[in-house]
């Protein structure tokens, strides 16, 4: 680097395209969806910069249509797990003493690619694999993982800044060491960003990392780490191994110098990954830092003063948009008494005009859940709500896997606060409702703070700012992400750094500084400068 001190500004949110009708991007997109559903590619794992074939084959099948085969990847057996450990041991001594703006400058440079040249094929695969609508896509795919490295990069520039105080006879430094060992970075399918994210964020601070992606993101997460490639990514400092969770889980965590985990996923995978770890925990050389962001059961609660038009929008869009498979998905709502009607009629009115159907066609606004095990579930939740005599399905409740994984927005009626949907994370396009007496909105907030054991969004819908101030209070361990006349979902990096408390996860913030500070393990180095000649203290007698 030409000079040490430089450092990255602060930069502006990327901002999405919306693809109205006869936009550039809108042709450039359709052109590049008709491109790659064209063609069947093939994943390798890449290891230490290396393609590798194992011949043990997986398919990519497109949620929406699940005859059509885009891409057929290779999974990680004992060996390669391994080899993707020592890859990354290998590489760690040159990428940790590289100068950290000479790091920064891969992420940045790949941010720029996907904010630039391949921002339709990001969206495209994302869309085409994952089952995300164009909107969807781009709000992710392109602008929050941009986001996450142009962020990180910035908050980087300002941690290294911070040092401790000196003297004139004492110089104290503090030096960002990376962790001492490898990162095991395993990402979640819903979000084609948190992919990209979480082996980065690590990484960025000189640590080098094995990722292990959902194997239904794998398509898009393959072109996460090729545009790091070309970014200039050193060979092993991201070692790309798809696999079965816990195979692979089983062999990393018994390495004795796994040096943190960075997860997002549910919060089941989450405890069991954590227990191996306890089990493991002699064998490591030093403590392993576990950051896990998991499960939601994300509440709406609608005050008599809110408004009924924002209050629709903002169940619709945070219930539904992407197939609710967002673990801050909109999933439980507690509505007053005296609004009910008038919001049930329109939120029916709403929900049955919603379209679904495949992402090629720009008018679905739900599209496929993401794989026959997502919708079994899914179904099986809302035919358990069709048989109770406590709840009532009062729009939706259609599934049909025929040709893709396809399930109507569902909206559950339940006279329980605490049926098994008001308490479950569902995943999947199902929104329940609890209607309350107007008279007991303190109580209900009391009720949605002890209702489920997830702590990750909510919101309040409210014009009255007693109201508003109630639910703040009350509800301030509910939720990492609280949202005041809005849906609980779509946080933006840099704005509303994003993660819960409680079981959905160790709360630390993604693409914020916090959570780059738990991938470092800092040094003070001490210098005095006129060092103590005698070991008496000057009150003591000769
Ligand atoms: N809090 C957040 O920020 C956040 C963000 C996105 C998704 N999520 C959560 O993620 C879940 C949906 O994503 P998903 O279906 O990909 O989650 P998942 O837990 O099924 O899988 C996540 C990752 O863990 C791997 N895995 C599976 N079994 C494993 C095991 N035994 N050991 C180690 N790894 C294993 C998977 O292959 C995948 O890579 C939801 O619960 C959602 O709420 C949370
Ligand atoms: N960042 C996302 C949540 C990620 C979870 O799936 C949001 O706020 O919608």
């Amino acid at each position: 680097m030409i000079d040490n001190l430089f450092s990255f500004k602060r930069p502006s949110n990327e901002m999405p395209n919306d693809f109205k009708v006869n936009s550039v991007e809108r042709k450039e997109l359709k052109f590049k969806l008709e491109e790659y559903s064209k063609k069947v590619i093939e994943i390798p794992l890449i290891i230490n910069g290396k393609e590798v074939r194992t011949g043990d084959m997986g398919e990519v099948r497109m949620p929406h249509n699940h005859k059509h085969i885009l891409a057929n990847y290779h999974k990680a057996g004992e060996k390669e797990i391994s080899m993707a450990v020592e890859a990354s041991r290998e590489a760690k001594k040159e990428w940790e003493n590289m100068p950290w703006q000479m790091r920064a400058l891969v992420f940045k440079k790949a941010a720029a690619l996907i904010a630039g040249p391949y921002r339709q094929v990001m969206n495209a695969v994302t869309m085409l694999g994952q089952s995300k609508n164009a909107y969807q896509a781009e709000i992710e795919a392109v602008c929050e993982l941009v986001d996450f490295f142009e962020f990180n990069t910035h908050y980087i520039s300002k941690m290294y800044k911070e040092q401790p105080d000196s003297t004139r006879t004492v110089i104290n430094q503090l030096d960002y060491r990376p962790l001492e060992g490898f990162v095991f970075a395993v990402t979640p399918f819903n979000f084609t960003a948190i992919g990209g994210n979480l082996p980065s964020a690590p990484a960025m601070v000189g640590n080098t990392v094995v990722w292990k992606p959902a194997l239904t993101a794998v398509y898009s997460n393959y072109f996460v780490m090729k545009i790091l490639q070309e970014a200039g990514l050193p060979s092993g400092v991201i070692n790309f191994i798809p696999g079965d969770g816990a195979k692979v889980a089983d062999v990393v965590l018994k390495k004795d110098d796994l040096a943190g985990i960075h997860f997002t996923g549910s919060t089941t995978v989450f405890n069991s990954m954590w227990k191996k770890v306890a089990q493991n925990l002699e064998k490591y050389k030093t403590y392993p830092k576990i950051v896990g962001e998991t499960g939601g059961k994300d509440f709406v609660v609608v005050h008599p003063s809110a408004d009924n038009n924002e209050v629709v929008t903002g169940l619709i869009r945070g219930a539904y948009e992407y197939q609710g498979q967002k673990c801050s998905a909109a999933s439980r709502a507690y509505i007053p008494e005296s609004k009910w009607a008038e919001i049930k009629n329109s939120l029916i009115k709403e929900v049955k005009n919603i379209k679904v159907g495949p992402v090629e066609e720009f008018s679905n606004f739900v599209n496929a859940v993401i794989d026959q095990k997502a919708f079994d579930k899914i179904e099986n939740y809302i035919d358990y709500a069709r048989k109770s005599p406590e709840a009532e399905i009062i729009a939706g409740g259609t599934c049909d896997d025929t040709k893709g994984y396809f399930i109507s927005p569902t909206l559950i009626l339940t006279e329980n606060p605490k049926f098994k949907t008001m308490v479950e994370e569902i995943f999947g396009p199902v929104l329940t409702i609890f209607v309350y007496p107007d008279d007991e909105f303190e109580q209900t907030l009391k009720l949605v703070n002890e209702t489920s054991p997830y702590g990750l969004t909510g919101s309040i819908f409210a014009k009255d700012r007693q109201a508003q101030l109630k639910a703040i209070k009350e509800l301030r361990q509910a939720a990492g992400n609280f949202y005041v006349n809005d849906k609980p979902t779509t946080a933006i990096v840099g704005q509303q750094p994003f993660g819960g408390a409680r079981a959905s996860g160790t709360n630390d913030k993604a693409g914020a500084e916090q959570n780059l500070s738990r991938w470092i393990s800092p040094r003070v180095v001490k210098e005095t400068l006129v060092p103590a000649k005698d070991y008496k203290y000057p009150f003591m007698d000769e």
